[in-house]
């Protein structure tokens, strides 16, 4: 009942605050992020939990910190809680509080790189942990935690590695949680699946000649031919999206990246532009590369293309990387539950926008969900200023503890339904 600074619980509350800035501390900035420091971390995290912890280098000095929380029943498959320890850049001048200081001003808002996306998760699930150590409870399920490197960057030396890997197979996953997106309103966002990122490079040549001239098939009137299609199909699904026909997620969206030609005079023999393309899981992927290959840099006009990134829309059995929000799919009404449970509220499926791990889970055909308990906050992911106010973050904790109960102690009599393994 008390307020004053020294009572139990107000010591903990500032105990746990305290690790998690000196975890947003860390420099793991792209593109030299510190993984010796942050594994550090990780594992004395760990080990004043009494976890099993393992250190995989897929790739050398990219590791993967995975730690266990053994199950009472070993025989049931495991949950994998995922979290990535790198974020992105910041411009420091943008800044009203260094971007790795994790200031908290007066209405508690702690302010740093990372506090969204998604250092705060990745410990939330520590604390939770703590929490329910404390309580005595123990898990029926093992639970398993990943940090992993490098998802900024595409994740192919992180995630997709240890998705792929026999230590993955060993732990004999059921279900994986992964990052979401911060929502303004009351309601947690939660992702059952992510659009497929194209980002994309076309490149026009055509024969150089005097800039006074007027002629055809010139590089630059190849390529400027070329974004006036791509801009009349992102206005068409730019329509879509603003008449609210369809969510952000449902819609293709295109973005220009770079633009790489020529000199004030001559006419260049070259020129390229780079898109960043995003494909819902529900749009025809065969029909889309065939847009790029046909319309966008048609080899009649001189054009070629290459993806610097290439995500996936199937999973490695044909399917559609969707994870399951019906009865088919116990995880998704258990994780409600379990929110609501701890007073959070939910608002409806949607697809990710843009990329996370999640994908590399879902390819080898596990349901992922994508959710980070961050409500009453702007979406700063990748902005200036990205902050999480603390009470938010406290919750959030409530949150997993939650999650992590109902979860691990998930046991049907028939057993698992709809995993990997009955596919
Ligand atoms: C294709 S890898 C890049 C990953 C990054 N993820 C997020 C969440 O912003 C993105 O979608 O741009
Ligand atoms: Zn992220
Ligand atoms: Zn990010």
């Amino acid at each position: 009942l008390s307020s004053s600074a020294s009572s139990p619980n107000q010591d903990e509350q500032s105990k746990i605050l305290s690790r998690f800035q000196e975890y947003l501390q860390i420099d793991t900035v792209q593109p030299t992020p510190d993984y010796q420091k942050s594994t550090q971390f990780i594992l004395s995290q760990a080990e004043s939990l009494s976890l099993e912890s393992q250190v995989v280098e897929f790739v050398k000095g990219k590791p993967v910190v995975l730690l266990k929380w053994p199950g009472s029943d070993p025989s049931l498959p495991s949950i994998l809680l995922n979290s990535h320890t790198d974020v992105v850049p910041y411009e420091l001048s943008k800044w009203g509080h260094h971007p790795l200081g994790a200031h908290i001003d007066e209405q508690g808002n702690i302010f740093a790189r990372g506090s969204q996306d998604m250092k705060c998760v990745g410990l939330q699930y520590l604390e939770a942990i703590r929490k329910l150590k404390a309580s005595g409870f123990q898990p029926k399920r093992s639970l398993y935690l990943s940090f992993v490197p490098d998802e900024e960057i595409g994740g192919h030396d992180g995630a997709e590695k240890l998705a792929y890997s026999d230590v993955f197979k060993s732990m004999n996953v059921a279900i994986v949680l992964d990052e979401g997106l911060p929502s303004p309103s009351e309601n947690y966002r939660l992702f059952y699946a992510e659009r497929a990122p194209r980002w994309l490079a076309i490149k026009a040549t055509g024969a150089p000649g005097h800039g006074a001239k007027l002629y055809d098939n010139s590089a630059m009137e190849n390529l400027l031919k070329s974004i006036e299609i791509v801009r009349r199909f992102r206005a068409s699904q730019f329509d879509l999206l603003k008449a609210g026909l369809r969510a952000e997620g449902e819609v293709t969206s295109v973005n220009m990246a770079f633009l790489k030609a020529g000199t004030p005079s001559p006419t260049p023999s070259e020129a390229e532009a780079g898109f960043d393309v995003r494909v819902p899981p529900t749009a025809d992927a065969e029909s889309m590369d065939r847009r790029i290959a046909e319309e966008w840099a048609p080899a009649s006009r001189n054009m070629t293309f290459e993806y610097k990134q290439k995500g996936s829309m199937h999973d490695d059995f044909g399917r559609p990387l969707i994870t399951a929000t019906d009865g088919s799919n116990p995880w998704w009404a258990l994780l409600e539950e379990a929110i609501n449970k701890a007073n959070g509220k939910t608002g409806k499926p949607e697809i990710f926008p843009a990329s996370t791990d999640a994908r590399y889970f879902r390819q080898i055909g596990l349901p992922a969900i994508g959710f980070s308990p961050i409500a009453n906050t702007p979406n700063l992911l990748h902005a200036h200023n990205e902050f999480l106010n603390q009470a938010e973050y406290l919750k959030g904790i409530d949150v997993y503890e939650s999650i992590i109960k109902a979860y691990t102690s998930y046991a049907p009599p028939g057993g698992d339904r709809g995993s990997r393994d009955e596919l």
